[in-house]
């Protein structure tokens, strides 16, 4: 664990440079990809025998531009940060908790603490502005612009260019119904189809989050057509840091974990503003918030891990870092059928 410096530079200043930044993000190297399919083609062992390991570290190839990648660099990131709309009862713990967590995780107590360590990742905290939460949704705007595009910078400068692989999490009381008023504003239907139990809210606590579901998304209806006005109005810090941590990877060339419903949630503004914004990323499990399965669909993704987390802090994303560095250890480490004198049928 340590701590990053604040955001310094970002190569945006508004939140439409941010999309064209994200517009002119460059894709996969294909020539790489090609390469790293021929090798997979000649490994010791029955063709297709590794099953969705091989396309994974195929894809990991074509992010990487090398037929040799490797993932023993990972990054994870967490972000924090604290919403308005908790005043209203939509979470079964208090907002001080944000706080205390983000102690805990410099502390090394937190399960992705556990985590990041078990997978040799590096791992660092930042905490967005806790003592200033955004807007209460219910009655106008989450953020201004230049908060978001604040959000959105330091996600930005969190991410590590040398890093192999990148896991973006998040800690924010009251977040489960951030993101079920994104995926609402994004994709439609009612909000009782996205909002879950969170952190173990009871049925009334879940009719309140429907309730706040959809007065923000009364009150902020001139946003719903631009998906990231729809992230600045119904979002908070630490989706928009994670959102900007996503984005920085995918120039980088550095794939992506995605967490669970929070953290797609945040990613899903990403994919709308921009097709294919999201071809940089996995994603590392389901989820067993509510509107997890619904918003996987919705992005075209399948989850490598269902264990039944709903947790965030990018725990389910670290868990399937290991998946992702076992089949990018065997397409990077094992012998051809020439190299090891096996005969290939
Ligand atoms: C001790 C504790 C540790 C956590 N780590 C992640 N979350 C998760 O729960 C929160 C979202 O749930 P809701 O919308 O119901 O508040 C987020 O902070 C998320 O990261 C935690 C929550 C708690 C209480
Ligand atoms: O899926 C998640 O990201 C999630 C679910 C419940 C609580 N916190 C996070």
């Amino acid at each position: 664990m340590s701590s990053l410096p604040p955001p310094s530079d970002a190569p945006f200043t508004t939140l439409s440079a941010f999309r064209a930044a994200l517009a002119h993000a460059p894709g996969p190297n294909g020539p790489a990809e090609a390469r790293a399919r021929a090798r997979n083609g000649v490994l010791t062992k029955p063709p297709g025998a590794l099953g969705r390991l091989e396309d994974l570290a195929i894809w990991v190839a074509s992010w990487q531009g090398t037929e040799t990648p490797r993932l023993d660099a990972p990054q994870v990131v967490i972000f924090a940060g604290n919403h308005g709309v908790t005043a209203r009862g939509i979470s079964a713990f208090p907002a001080e908790v944000t706080a205390q967590m983000v102690a805990n995780f410099e502390a090394g107590g937190a399960a992705i603490n556990q985590l990041s360590q078990a997978f040799g990742a590096q791992m660092t905290v930042q905490a967005l502005d806790l003592d200033r939460p955004t807007a209460d949704f219910t009655q106008g705007p989450a953020m201004t612009e230049a908060e978001v595009v604040a959000a959105l910078a330091t996600g930005w400068q969190a991410v590590d260019p040398t890093a192999h692989v990148l896991v973006a999490g998040e800690m924010g009381i009251g977040n489960t119904t951030v993101a079920a008023a994104l995926c609402a504003a994004l994709y439609g239907g009612d909000a009782e189809g996205w909002v879950g139990r969170g952190t173990g809210v009871d049925d009334a606590g879940l009719a309140r989050k429907a309730d706040a579901v959809r007065a923000a998304l009364a009150v902020n209806a001139g946003a719903l057509g631009d998906p990231l006005e729809v992230l600045r109005c119904l979002g908070g810090r630490e989706l928009a840091a994670m959102a900007g941590a996503i984005a920085r990877a995918r120039g980088e060339g550095i794939p992506v974990i995605l967490d669970g419903f929070i953290c797609c949630a945040a990613a899903a503004c990403l994919a709308e503003a921009v097709p294919g914004a999201l071809d940089h990323a996995v994603a590392g499990h389901l989820s067993a918030e509510g509107g997890h399965e619904a918003l996987l669909a919705r992005l075209d993704k399948t989850p490598l891990l269902s264990l039944g987390l709903r947790l965030g802090e990018g725990s389910g994303a670290a868990l399937a870092l290991g998946i992702l560095q076992g089949a990018v250890a065997c397409h990077s480490g094992m012998a051809t059928f020439a190299e090891a004198g096996v005969s290939d049928g």
